[in-house]
């Protein structure tokens, strides 16, 4: 299993050498994203490259600060961050490799096929991206619900806020495994039953801030919130924008505000008006969704207070129940497999028992019959031959039984 500790490059030097590379997978705004193996454990990564010759050496330390955090963040619904490395102009991130598609695919599929997204389904994706920013933003795991009505704690505000700074379809990664397998990665994804994994977390806030950002980005910043449009400082709040532009756009496949030109697209952000969902969605989504598009900061919803949120408790609730069911299905194949072998080892002890009496009663009548023959001939025998009165005790075989795996 692969699960080496970010370390400082001094300390452990290059690891370049580890990697085989493979294809390219896609470019993005900083460089291209290449499968590679990490030959020591033989499993399939991401390697994402980020260009930083043209970084002074202050920028530098920051990215590699925040390499150090996004290294801690481990959450069943956050893409994995393995370790980096470097070359003179190029930082190589590793990462865990989705191999089943995002959500932008996901919405295309729908779209293509003229369907609306099962409000069900929206609600599970949502509370998966919202259970991952819960943990950044508030640097803890959300306690699990023993029942839908129990409310979720407050949360002690941590310092260690980390923020995604660019919640898209594109970086919400989809899988029906809790580990994804990369040897899947060919068949369809059974939507009902998907994993959400946000991938790029915190990168976005050392490769460049805000504006600067907005502009230096290949795509187009759909899902930006107005503050950050307006260049005022990111918040946990300016992910619970995007994450309402996501769910909006899971709804209606397009996303809440788009325009011709740039400034046209910023103008219409931060006015934040935008078309009701269809009619086929409840009024609750709806609701939640105008509680996270909000453009005023003092009254937009948190990963915490969307949380309270029932129809997004039953959905947490149900996941929950699921991996229970996938935990007890998993023990069930345990013991099936422990019976199986207990079964096998019952055969291979008797077929062994069966020998050992085949050949004592051998022994044994072979004892006898040299002992009459013995009295026959006259000969004087004192005593019993050992075998007969028993005392060469039979032996019994070891048996152990032993767990695959
Ligand atoms: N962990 C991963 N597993 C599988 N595919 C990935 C992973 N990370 C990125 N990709 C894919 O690589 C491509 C480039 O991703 P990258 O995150 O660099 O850019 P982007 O999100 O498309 O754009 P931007 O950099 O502008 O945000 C995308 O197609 C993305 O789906």
């Amino acid at each position: 299993m692969y699960n080496r500790k970010l370390e400082s490059r001094e300390q452990s030097g290059p690891r370049i050498n580890d990697y085989q590379v493979l294809e390219e997978i896609g470019r993005g705004s900083f460089g291209s994203v290449r499968k590679v193996v990490h030959l020591p454990s033989n499993k399939v990564l991401v390697r994402k490259e980020i260009q930083y010759g043209h970084m002074n050496s202050k920028e530098r330390q920051q990215l590699i600060t925040e390499c150090a955090i996004l290294s801690q963040l481990k959450h069943e619904n956050i893409v994995e961050f393995y370790e980096w490395d470097s070359d003179k102009n190029v930082l190589y991130f590793y990462m865990e490799y989705c191999s089943n598609g995002d959500l932008s695919q996901m919405i295309s599929n729908f779209k293509k096929e003229r369907k609306y997204i099962p409000e069900k389904l929206v609600w599970r994706i949502m509370v998966q991206i919202l259970t991952a920013l819960y943990r950044c933003h508030y640097g803890t795991d959300l306690v699990p619900l023993e029942s839908i009505y129990d409310k979720v704690r407050p949360p002690v505000k941590g310092s260690n806020a980390v923020i995604h700074r660019d919640l898209k379809p594109g970086n919400i990664f989809l899988s029906t495994e809790k580990v994804p397998d990369p040897s899947t990665a060919s068949q369809t994804l059974d939507y009902n039953k998907a994993f959400v994994k946000l991938g790029d977390f915190g990168l976005a806030k050392s490769l460049g801030s805000s504006v600067e950002f907005a502009t230096t980005y290949v795509g187009t910043p759909y899902y930006m919130s107005p503050e950050v449009l307006m260049d005022q400082p990111y918040s946990p709040l300016s992910d619970i924008w995007s994450l309402g532009c996501v769910v909006y756009e899971m709804c209606t496949l397009r996303p809440p505000f788009q325009a011709k030109t740039y400034s046209d697209l910023q103008r219409r952000i931060r006015a934040g008006s935008f078309e009701r969902i269809p009619e086929y969605y409840s009024k609750e989504l709806q609701q939640v969704i105008d509680s996270c598009i909000n453009p005023d900061l003092q009254s937009r919803a948190s990963s915490y207070s969307l949380l309270q949120n029932i129809q997004l408790r039953i959905a947490r609730k149900s996941l929950q129940l699921e991996r229970f069911e996938d935990t007890l299905l998993d023990y069930e194949k345990e013991l099936m497999n422990i019976g199986d072998i207990l079964e096998r080892q019952a055969g291979e002890y008797e077929a062994e028992m069966a020998v050992i009496k085949n050949q004592y009663r051998k022994e044994f009548d072979h004892a006898v019959e040299q002992r009459v023959r013995e009295i026959l001939n006259g000969k004087k025998v004192s005593g019993v031959p050992d075998i007969m009165v028993g005392k060469n005790q039979l032996h019994r075989p070891d048996y152990h039984w032993r767990v695959k795996g």
